[in-house]
């Protein structure tokens, strides 16, 4: 064991004073279970926590970030060293018409622990009304600053995401903890613990009904949704989707936390669905993760995953608004993805690819195959990051929406008893009446 820093003196000049008291120099560390500890001072909740040690590229969104339910479990380190200075707002006022409920991206922190390296002692932001320290004490939220985050950062690169402890008050000084005692997130189905318990229904009187699987959801993908006229009904993320389907023009899987293998239930009742069901389907993160495996592909651990607002893709495929050849910047947050496979499984081909580490970013099902399926790795819905790919959602819609139009003209014309000749007869029989 070997320590990179050692405790900085807190900056008791500048202080907390304008928000939330003096700033009281608590003791606070991260020590990873590969041994190397880094001792820095508390600014968030009086409280030690296991997690996974992760670190974000992205430089602004620390709010939106550390309420996306994909970081549950996750000590988050940040990369960027100045962390807090635009505060934090209040997390419930209605936005718009169109509220979700929250302001950022679920009701809580849902990250384990947050790994600064200068947090901002003082804020200011026309909608903030409390900082960081604030908010990470008032949900319980431990924080550490005053560490070498860039080398936090190089050792996570070479050794990858690593089981860590943030150990808080007396406890930073004790000796880190046995190797055994570090609790392991990617052990447990994440998902089940964050995921609805019972469908609701958002904006339900949209023009399009889309069924949203709710694996962990980030609240900006239900905003672009309804913001684009879409009647959303979020179901758990193991609902029986099979036994409501024809109720709905669409299917969405959100992103969420944890390894995917805890979720081949979904993964086993999506295959059914993609066999016999030929609405729209699109993927978002697990999501994505949970198609490419009821199309059967393999998922696999990164070594340090991808997350930051600054992840560059390469369109191989166009669909919609997205163009092949194309390099989108997209908003990321994994550690889990699909393994690129020579062939392709029937019917799917690549559709993004990482322009870093040329991991899958996207899949998607042939023209050839009828099927309307998306997937992708990156986090088109934003919040924090770039818009380059938003319009997906638009893209996902209007296919949902001609398709919900080519079946209403099919059924009309089965009724009268003749084919359409407009639409192209699929493995369903269309009834023939008499006469
Ligand atoms: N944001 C997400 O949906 C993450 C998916 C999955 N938990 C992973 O880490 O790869």
């Amino acid at each position: 064991m070997f320590t990179h820093h050692l405790i900085r003196l807190p900056r008791l000049s500048r202080g907390l004073a304008t928000h939330s008291g003096p700033l009281v120099a608590v003791p606070g560390s991260l020590h990873l279970t590969t041994g190397q500890s880094f001792n820095g001072r508390s600014f968030g909740a009086h409280k030690s926590v296991y997690g996974e040690t992760v670190f974000s590229t992205s430089i602004t969104s620390y709010t939106e970030s550390m309420t996306d339910p994909s970081y549950r479990g996750q000590i988050l380190v940040f990369t960027t060293p100045l962390i807090g200075n635009y505060g934090v707002p209040h997390n419930s006022a209605p936005t718009d018409s169109q509220d979700v409920g929250v302001v950022l991206e679920s009701q809580g922190i849902q990250c384990a622990a947050v790994i600064v390296s200068d947090v901002a002692e003082k804020f200011s932001h026309h909608t903030a009304v409390e900082s960081l320290a604030s908010w990470c004490r008032r949900h319980d939220i431990p924080g550490v600053t005053g560490v070498d985050t860039r080398a936090i950062t190089r050792l996570l690169r070479d050794q990858g995401t690593t089981l860590g402890r943030v150990a808080i008050g007396a406890e930073a000084a004790l000796p880190p903890p046995k190797e055994n005692e570090f609790w392991d997130p990617s052990k447990e189905n994440l998902v089940d613990q964050i995921s609805t318990r019972e469908p609701y229904e958002l904006n339900p009187t949209g023009s399009i009904k889309i069924a949203v699987l709710d694996f962990g959801a980030k609240a900006n993908i239900m905003r672009s949704l309804i913001r684009r006229d879409a009647a959303v009904t979020v179901m758990p993320w193991n609902y029986d989707f099979n036994s409501v389907r024809d109720q709905y023009d669409g299917l969405f899987l959100t992103n969420g936390p944890g390894d995917p293998l805890h979720c081949m239930e979904a993964v086993l009742k999506l295959r059914t669905t993609l066999a016999e069901w030929d609405s729209p389907v699109f993927g978002i993160c697990m999501g994505h993760q949970i198609i490419g495996m009821a199309a059967g592909l393999d998922a696999y651990r990164m070594t340090f995953g991808n997350r930051g607002h600054n992840q560059p893709v390469l369109a191989l495929a166009s669909a919609g608004s997205i163009k092949a050849g194309r390099v989108y910047v997209t908003s990321q947050n994994h550690q889990y993805a699909l393994k690129l496979q020579d062939p392709f499984p029937q019917g799917w081909e690549p559709f993004f690819i990482n322009c870093n580490d040329s991991s899958v970013e996207g899949i998607k099902s042939t023209a050839e195959s009828g099927k309307k399926v998306w997937g992708v790795q990156f986090h088109p819905e934003s919040a924090g990051g770039p818009l380059d790919t938003i319009e997906m959602f638009t893209d996902f819609l209007n296919e949902c929406r001609a398709h919900k139009s080519a079946a209403l003209k099919e059924s009309a014309w089965s009724t009268v008893g003749v084919v359409s000749p407009m639409i192209k007869p699929r493995a369903r029989v269309v009834v023939a009446a008499a006469t």
